[in-house]
């Protein structure tokens, strides 16, 4: 029996990913190439059913306007019958706030994923396109847990909202890096034109600066701050206008004749950035060709979905001006789900997990991701995308992790406050369900041997003990299963020796943003201990054993005995147990139970009491006693046996080293590689931007501790750092004698 560790990373999908690119297209062009494959392949009516998806996300700074935003869009795509304005918001700070309080007031998107229809008029044909828009939740708090990752995972594109006034500011860059992770393509649209010193062209000024892409604005502003009606679409050069209390009705013009020249010069703008970053544009422009809008709208489609280019909007959520324009701009430029290479893991191989590419196609062996649960007023909601194949109501599907089949007894569609029966949904749809026992990050088929995230949940490397402060148990149990079940590297035990519960994670910052959520969103607040480091041993030299059990004075007997070999595993990150007995000396009821007496002897290490990690097991020979035997004679002399082998095959302890990136402004690099020489961290690349620097290094966690307050501190709080688990490493000696000591005094 192999007991498997986990792959040692804290992000399996983006190890997946990075796996993946070893022997998929590295490029886009590459990728192009793999996605135009997939598509010719695919039947007509199910291409031009995906042509009309579009699965997006709304991302911001705070306060950029992005709720009014979405509550536009929900209302002029008729999923709600009239505008709520943002009110009170005066005491929000954080994004967390605003969920609470968007929960509270029932309004604006509360579902993980929200599913709208689109009416797309053509400007020159006036023919009109029904498009499925889902605007899905990006997530508020910005970390590296697996749950944010997952999400991430399943846009398509999306908007980025700037605000006209304040521009790119940092959390703006920040969003931005974790769409770019994911390769998402991002439309922008520039907010808040209404308001005084509103300057979009310092606003794309910054893009290009700042997040390092090619921009360009399609429009211009007509009239400004209190006075703007509208903008000129510069690529069919016509004005437009809204009209109607709440702007719904969108009026077309000339362009204005103060206007012309701007125009004139910003779509030649427009032409030059393009033909910069895509190859056709650039052949017109060589040619000194006029392009037609046709060839600009599709220029600025691929060098979009290429990633190479984000078109710029504006308008004002506030004023309702201008959010019509930008769903057509999702629809014209950002990609449909046959457009992203989308890749899932084959683990058709016993414990290998090989990155395959995904065609998003309803005719393919189903194979779907629950990317968020959410407790809502309809109960348990498990959200799933849908990446090949079908989902069909009364279907059963079984979730790989667990092997578990369930039967789909109810498929919906969330509106924003309502939610729709489906009888089925197709590859590239995002749907929802009810009382499916899953994990966020759980992958579900039909029987394929696939599955969307590794199934090897990583190991947790940092614990603490919490405590409500107050006997709000009821609360705090809630939150703690809810986050449990939402994210599979958050782990809570109770611990019968302290009597206290210990939660578990991937590192510092993951666990204090659960025990602020709890406070948060739950309105518990906790104590917390000191949080300790997940140490395991192992050991570095093979050793033989013979032990006997014996109790045979009195009442029943027991009698066990069993001889064999403690040695290293055949890789780091595993433990094996084999056996090896000729002649059915021990019966297989036995050898079973000695199995379990691993498993049980690996939970507790002899030297620390830490897990035990990388130890093989073999027993080939022992001897049975015809009425003392019995398996728990066997299962106690092989946890004895294990015991003592293992503090003679020269045990070590093991720490959790991870990997850093730390990301800030240049002017504090130094203060950056100062703190972390400090921490002893090695560092392994560095990539330095025209603002900003990024440091990469690895350090062990146990020096870690701390450094989200440190880095705070020496970068004026602009500093941001991930922290991802790479592997153990043995410990400094004196650490380990110290850990030694103290689990011999404790005995
Ligand atoms: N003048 C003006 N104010 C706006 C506009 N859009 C949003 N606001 C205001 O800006 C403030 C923040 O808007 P929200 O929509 O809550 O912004 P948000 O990005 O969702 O904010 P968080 O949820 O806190 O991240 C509110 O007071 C809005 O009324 C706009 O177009 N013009």
């Amino acid at each position: 029996m192999l007991s498997r560790w986990i792959r040692p990373s804290c992000r399996p999908m983006i190890s997946a990913a990075r796996r993946a690119y070893s022997v998929l297209p590295t490029t886009y062009e590459g990728e192009k190439v793999v996605l135009d494959e997939m598509a010719s392949k695919m039947g007509a009516e199910e291409r031009s059913r995906q042509n009309r998806m579009r699965n997006i996300g709304i991302s911001a700074h705070i306060d950029s306007g992005k709720t009014t935003f979405t509550e536009r869009v929900l209302f002029y795509t008729g999923r709600i019958e009239a505008i709520h304005e943002v009110r009170g918001r005066d005491n929000v700070g954080a994004t967390m706030d605003s969920m609470a309080l968007e929960r509270e007031k029932g309004i604006t998107i509360q579902s993980a994923a929200t599913y709208c229809s689109w009416e797309k008029k053509q400007p020159v044909t006036g023919e009109v396109n029904n498009y499925h828009v889902n605007l899905i939740d990006t997530p508020g708090h910005i970390d590296f847990t697996i749950e944010v990752e997952r999400a991430l995972r399943v846009l398509d594109g999306a908007v980025l909202v700037v605000c006209a006034v304040s521009g790119v500011q940092s959390q703006t860059v920040t969003v931005d890096r974790q769409m770019r992770r994911y390769n998402v393509p991002r439309v922008t649209f520039i907010n808040k034109m209404d308001r005084m010193g509103a300057n979009p062209w310092r606003a794309i000024d910054q893009i290009q600066k700042k997040l390092k892409i090619a921009a360009a604005a399609v429009q211009v502003p007509i009239g400004a701050e209190d006075d703007l009606q509208g903008v000129v679409d510069i690529i069919y050069n016509r004005a437009l206008y809204n009209r109607g209390s709440q702007g719904e009705t969108i009026e077309e013009g000339p362009v204005p004749e103060e206007l012309k020249e701007l125009v004139a010069e910003k779509r030649q703008l427009l032409i030059e950035t393009l033909a910069d970053v895509d190859e056709e544009m650039a052949m017109i422009f060589l040619d000194e060709q006029e392009p037609t809008a046709e060839q600009i709208v599709a220029a600025i489609r691929r060098a979009t979905i290429a990633r190479q280019f984000t078109p710029v909007l504006m308008g004002s959520a506030l004023a309702n001006r201008s959010i019509q324009p930008v769903l057509d701009a999702v629809c014209d430029y950002l990609p449909d789900p046959t457009e992203v290479l989308n890749t899932g893991l084959d683990i058709s191989e016993n414990g290998k997990e090989e990155p395959v590419v995904l065609p998003s196609d309803s005719q393919q062996p189903f194979l779907g991701l629950a990317f968020k649960l959410e407790e809502g007023r309809f109960g348990q909601l498990t959200y799933i995308r849908v990446y090949q194949g079908k989902l069909k109501k009364g279907m059963m599907m079984t979730n790989v992790r667990t092997g578990k089949k369930t039967k789909l007894a109810r498929l919906v569609r969330m509106h924003s406050n309502e939610m729709e029966d489906i009888n089925e949904a197709g590859a590239g749809e995002i749907c929802a369900t009810f009382g499916i026992d899953c994990s966020s990050g759980d992958s579900f088929t039909t029987g394929a041997k696939m599955a969307m995230s590794s199934m090897f949940v990583p190991e947790p490397v940092i614990s603490l003990s919490i405590q409500p402060k107050s006997k709000d148990t009821q609360n705090f149990s809630k939150a703690i299963n809810r986050f449990q079940k939402e994210d599979p590297t958050f782990r809570v035990r109770y611990d019968e020796e302290s009597k206290e519960t210990i939660i578990s994670g991937m590192g510092e910052l993951h666990l204090e943003i659960y025990v602020e959520r709890i406070k948060r969103e739950y309105n518990v607040e906790c104590t917390t201990g000191r949080p300790q480091v997940a140490y395991r041993e192992t050991i570095t030299a093979p050793a033989s054993f013979e032990y006997t059990h014996k109790r045979q004075s009195g009442g029943a007997g027991q009698y066990a005995k069993v001889m064999g070999d403690l040695s290293p595993a055949a890789a780091p990150e595993i433990n094996e147990f084999e056996t090896a007995v000729v002649g059915g000396k021990i019966s297989d009821k036995f050898l079973a139970a000695c199995e379990k007496g691993f498993q049980d002897a690996i939970l507790k290490g002899p030297l620390t009491g830490h897990r035990v990690l990388g130890v093989k097991m073999l027993i080939n020979d022992g001897q049975v006693h015809v009425v003392d035997s019995s398996e728990f004679a066997f299962r106690t002399a092989t946890i004895g046996a294990f015991n003592e082998a293992f503090l003679n095959a020269q045990p070590i302890v093991l720490e959790p080293i991870m990997d850093v990136a730390v990301t800030a402004p240049a002017e504090f690099q130094s203060a950056v590689i100062g703190l972390l020489n400090k921490n002893t961290a090695i560092i392994s690349d560095t990539e330095v931007g025209q603002d900003e620097f990024t440091i990469y290094a690895e350090c062990s966690l146990n020096n870690m501790f701390g450094f989200a307050t440190a880095l705070r501190a020496s970068t004026q709080g602009k500093g941001e750092f991930t922290l991802e688990f790479k592997n153990y490493a043995p410990a400094p000696v004196p650490l380990q004698k110290e850990l030694i000591d103290k689990f011999n005094k404790k005995k």
